[in-house]
């Protein structure tokens, strides 16, 4: 889906073997009809809804951290099963290898100790979203790891702002920072300029970022606030012109008026021992311009 704020989850982009941005997105989550109050100094003049995401088995076997593909491949290199192979080596190799191979595929399948590496992997997502009266949109996802076994996950809100004209538009709080450019492999590089600005496709995502970050639109004199914490990472994303053309899902003149801003998750996954849980929260705010100019520089290095 382009547009609103899908959920990038458990692996960003394509980093990974899963479906682009992870399963998260495409799933259908459920309502908590009764989920735990929000905080009493936080509770003034606010309505929110609590979404959870339980994974399917199918989820879970797609997830490369306990993949039958995965077993076999550590098993293969264990040192009991190597001399085996070398023992077997004068007879025929090709043989020697289908035999070892039908033999782990059976062990994967009976043995109660490589079942259990699967069953016991497993997560709980809450996605806390909460809209004030002054319109400010607060989101807090909270990851936790229900079961045995420790898994890692990047993560990213892929927010959709909606802008007057992506030439009007600019995006401080990113300066001097390292990015790395999806445009260029992934290549490592460091933002030059006082304040991002777009003439062509951009594709990067900003390490280490302070917790506060500014997209000014001029034509429309407002700017987003975007105020995170748990999320080191910012995704900046445009497809400008010719990518636009080529997306199924995305009207061809429909980057001048999107700007996607994330807080993420991405150059160091989040690893969830058992019983952990982690918390991401993004809050997002609008004001006047003119409001927001001078202070930014002060927020930009806190909450
Ligand atoms: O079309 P999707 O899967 O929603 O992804 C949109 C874009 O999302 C961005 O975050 C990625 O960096 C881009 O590479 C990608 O094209």
């Amino acid at each position: 889906m382009q547009g609103g704020i899908p959920i990038c989850f458990p692996q960003f982009g394509n980093c990974g073997s899963l479906e682009q941005h992870g399963f998260a997105r495409n799933k259908i989550w459920t309502i908590d009809d009764n989920p735990p109050p929000l905080h009493t100094n936080d509770s003034k003049g606010k309505a929110y809804i609590d979404l959870l995401l339980k994974p399917s088995e199918e989820d879970l076997k797609c997830w490369p951290h306990w993949t039958a593909c995965g077993l076999l491949s550590s098993r293969w290199s264990h040192p009991v099963l190597s001399p085996a192979l070398t023992m077997h080596a004068d007879i025929d190799l090709r043989s020697c290898l289908h035999v070892w191979w039908s033999v782990l595929y059976l062990l994967c399948q009976n043995s109660d100790v490589l079942l259990t590496d699967h069953v016991l992997f497993s997560f709980e997502f809450r996605l806390r979203v909460s809209l004030s009266s002054d319109g400010d949109l607060t989101i807090i996802s909270r990851i936790r790891n229900i079961n045995g076994k420790p898994f890692n996950f990047s993560f990213a809100y892929h927010t959709y702002l909606s802008i007057s004209d992506i030439s009007e538009v600019r995006i401080e709080g990113l300066e001097t920072l390292d990015y790395l450019d999806n445009l260029y492999q992934r290549e490592r590089f460091t933002e030059q300029d006082d304040a991002v600005t777009f003439e062509s496709e951009v594709d990067r995502v900003y390490l280490s970022s302070p917790n506060v970050i500014a997209v000014l639109d001029h034509e429309r004199k407002r700017t987003f606030v975007i105020r995170k914490d748990g999320l080191p990472d910012v995704v900046v994303w445009n497809p400008w012109e010719k990518k636009s053309k080529t997306m199924v899902d995305f009207g061809d003149e429909e980057y001048k008026q999107m700007l996607c801003v994330d807080g993420a998750v991405i150059e160091r996954p989040i690893p969830l021992r058992p019983g952990e849980e982690w918390t991401g929260r993004v809050e997002l705010s609008v004001v006047p311009s003119s409001y927001c100019s001078e202070p930014l520089d002060s927020q930009h290095r806190g909450l």
